[in-house]
């Protein structure tokens, strides 16, 4: 399941890149009024001192899962800044004036290292608009990409599991919508436990998720996961504060992609399945093909 807090993540950004611009404006200074930079400026280390060089050392993680290589040139470029800045200072501390090259070199950098944040930027955006907030999982349009890109490896055999809770309107109803948040918060964090890295979990609407099993060896193998996963919901009713528990039960349609099958189409089927699963009275595994 994604974690990782990619709205926080923009927001510390916006106010690092802030901080960043208040320490070139005190080089500005410096040079323009002809005062004397101050001595965290000068230091070697400033990119690390600085609040945006703090920023980055506490974000690497996330810097580096977005993209491993704009991250390596995103810290070396926001060095190379900070050296050009030392060497801007220098001359100017002694009352003469800094050098072109020097400037050249801090222009280039900071282009090079906004350039750098602005992509992180759309990245990180990118990145939480495709996550549900309220259960962690990534969304329909998530989907969508991680099935093309994996339909293109060839010689891919993948199971998807359409689920939908049973009777979810009435749990609303009954205990009230944030109890309702809370059962789908459970359900969600209970299948997880069960899936492996190889199998994805993805909330496709409201009570609607989707389970996609990919290098399946045999179609069986889907039909047991969800089997398994409907049994371990059902086992595993939500406790509440005083004392009772609601039970969650859901159904699941399940649906093996034949060859190059587009995701709609694999969608349809399982969906059909669990559809005929809600009517033949829910809490059940339905695989169409064992329909006829
Ligand atoms: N608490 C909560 N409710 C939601 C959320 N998303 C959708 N719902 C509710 O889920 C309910 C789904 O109801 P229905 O589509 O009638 O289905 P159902 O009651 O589960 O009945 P069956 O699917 O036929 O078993 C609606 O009342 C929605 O308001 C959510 O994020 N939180």
């Amino acid at each position: 399941m994604q974690t990782f807090d990619f709205q926080n993540f923009v927001s510390a950004l916006d106010t690092a890149q802030q901080a960043h611009f208040e320490w070139s404006q005190r080089i500005l200074r410096c040079a323009v009024l002809h005062t004397r930079p101050q001595e965290d400026m000068m230091r070697t280390n400033a990119h690390h001192i600085c609040l945006f060089g703090q920023f980055l050392d506490q974000h690497k993680i996330a810097f580096y899962t977005i993209n491993t290589d704009r991250a390596e040139q995103l810290f070396l470029v926001h060095k190379q800044m900070h050296d050009a800045i030392r060497s801007i200072a220098i001359p100017i501390s002694k009352g003469k004036p800094g050098n072109k090259v020097d400037l050249d070199e801090f222009e280039t950098s900071q282009a090079a290292m906004l350039d750098h944040l602005a992509y992180f930027k759309t990245n990180a955006i990118h990145q939480y608009t495709q996550i549900d907030s309220l259960t962690g999982l990534p969304l329909r349009q998530r989907l969508t990409q991680d099935f093309e890109a994996k339909k293109n490896r060839g010689n891919w055999a993948v199971g998807l599991m359409f689920m939908d809770v049973d009777h979810f309107k009435a749990i609303n109803d009954l205990y009230g919508h944030s109890m309702g948040d809370r059962v789908l918060q459970h359900l969600v964090k209970q299948t997880h436990s069960l899936l492996e890295p190889h199998q994805s979990m993805y909330r496709y609407g409201g009570e609607e998720f989707v389970v996609v099993s990919n290098d399946l060896v045999e179609s069986y193998d889907a039909l047991e996961l969800a089997e398994q996963i409907r049994a371990s919901l059902f086992n595993t009713p939500v406790e509440i504060e005083n004392g009772d528990t609601i039970p969650i039960s859901v159904t699941i349609g399940v649906a093996i992609a034949s060859e190059g099958e587009p995701l709609a189409n694999l969608i349809e089927r399982a969906d059909h399945a669990m559809y005929l699963g809600k009517k033949q009275g829910r809490n059940r595994v339905i695989h169409l093909e064992n329909l006829n």
